[in-house]
């Protein structure tokens, strides 16, 4: 399967579909993780290639470094646009701010939200230091810790490979000028009273992501995630998950399932416009994406996948989705 496949399963995937609460989205307890290693690399696995999307608890990040992380979001996206436009989204370092820019290959519709990405090395004139002091130092802090946990979950996977343990931590080492792993804050804007019918829009489209592993954080009643593995992509049957604020979700990315010839399967998920009886306020997230440094290399063990760098590899994929900037 080559990259235009990728993108082509992905623009199959516009419908509404309907929902199911068959599968399960399994929890997973990273409490003392030294000791227990071996059981954890286990579960995680089986989650994984069962469904694709887990949950990860006493994963280590304490409760009111999350908070600030989300409130200090929060003080971003409240600032005038024209202070945002200021930081714009550098398309080629997946750096800076975007607003309604992502249009899916799934629905050819504009998400309807803002997102500002943090990848360490591009920062340069992105940060909004005078309006904002403190923001880059508490959203670097939440991006190394968010780092440290997705390269635990990551050791394992490594593990259960047949990889050295310290694979991908090396291949998203953040100390390197090549490092691309990104924090992504998201702003889903509150729905108006006039827009409450809208039919066809998306808070963000069907899509699955391009890195190896995402770790996403939300908030408890801003809901609207739903998830379907791509095996059961012609059932267009998507499971909603309840978000919760000790909680990390977390999903497998495209480049993992090539390094791990399929073995680890990403998933289609979306964030559904909230229907006419539920939350329209706005909805804030915060997604940790963990892509191999640029100069890695993404070897698919059985040769199934021609080796590509991952900076090429992102960058087709984000180009797919940001016309605009
Ligand atoms: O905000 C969310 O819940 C999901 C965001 C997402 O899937 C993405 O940005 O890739
Ligand atoms: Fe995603």
């Amino acid at each position: 399967m080559n990259m235009m496949q990728e993108l082509q399963k992905e623009s199959r995937m516009g419908a509404m579909g309907s929902e199911t609460h068959q599968r399960e989205v399994r929890v997973i307890d990273l409490a003392d993780f030294d000791a227990r290693r071996a059981e954890i690399a286990d579960q995680l696995w089986d989650a994984a290639v069962d469904v694709g999307f887990f949950q990860l608890k006493n994963h280590g990040i304490a409760p009111g470094v999350i908070t600030q992380a989300f409130e200090t979001t929060q003080r971003f996206f409240a600032l005038p646009e024209a202070v945002k436009a200021r930081h714009p989204l550098k398309k080629q370092f997946n750096a800076g701010w975007e607003s309604r820019a992502q249009v899916r290959p799934s629905t050819g519709t504009p998400d309807q939200k803002e997102s500002y990405q943090i990848t360490r090395p591009h920062m340069a004139g992105l940060w909004p230091d005078d309006e904002l002091p403190g923001f880059q130092a508490t959203m670097l802090d939440f991006e190394r810790q968010a780092w440290a946990v997705g390269m635990r979950v990551l050791s394992c996977f490594a593990t259960k490979l047949g990889f050295a343990d310290d694979f991908f931590s090396i291949a998203h080492d953040p100390s390197k000028p090549a490092y691309q792993s990104t924090l992504r804050l998201l702003h889903y804007f509150a729905i108006a009273p006039d827009q409450r019918d809208r039919l066809g829009l998306w808070r963000a489209g069907a899509h699955t992501d391009f890195d190896c592993l995402t770790l996403l954080f939300q908030r408890a009643g801003q809901g609207g995630l739903q998830l379907l593995p791509g095996k059961d992509m012609d059932s267009q049957a998507w499971t909603p998950i309840t978000p919760a604020d000790d909680l990390i979700t977390c999903n497998i990315g495209d480049m993992l399932m090539r390094w791990s010839d399929d073995q680890l399967p990403s998933n289609f998920h979306r964030v559904k416009n909230p229907g006419p009886d539920e939350y329209q306020g706005a909805r804030y997230s915060l997604a940790f994406f963990a892509q191999a440094n640029r100069d890695v290399l993404i070897e698919s063990p059985s040769g199934k996948y021609a080796p590509i760098t991952a900076e090429d590899y992102l960058q087709q994929r984000v180009a797919a989705n940001f016309a605009k900037y």
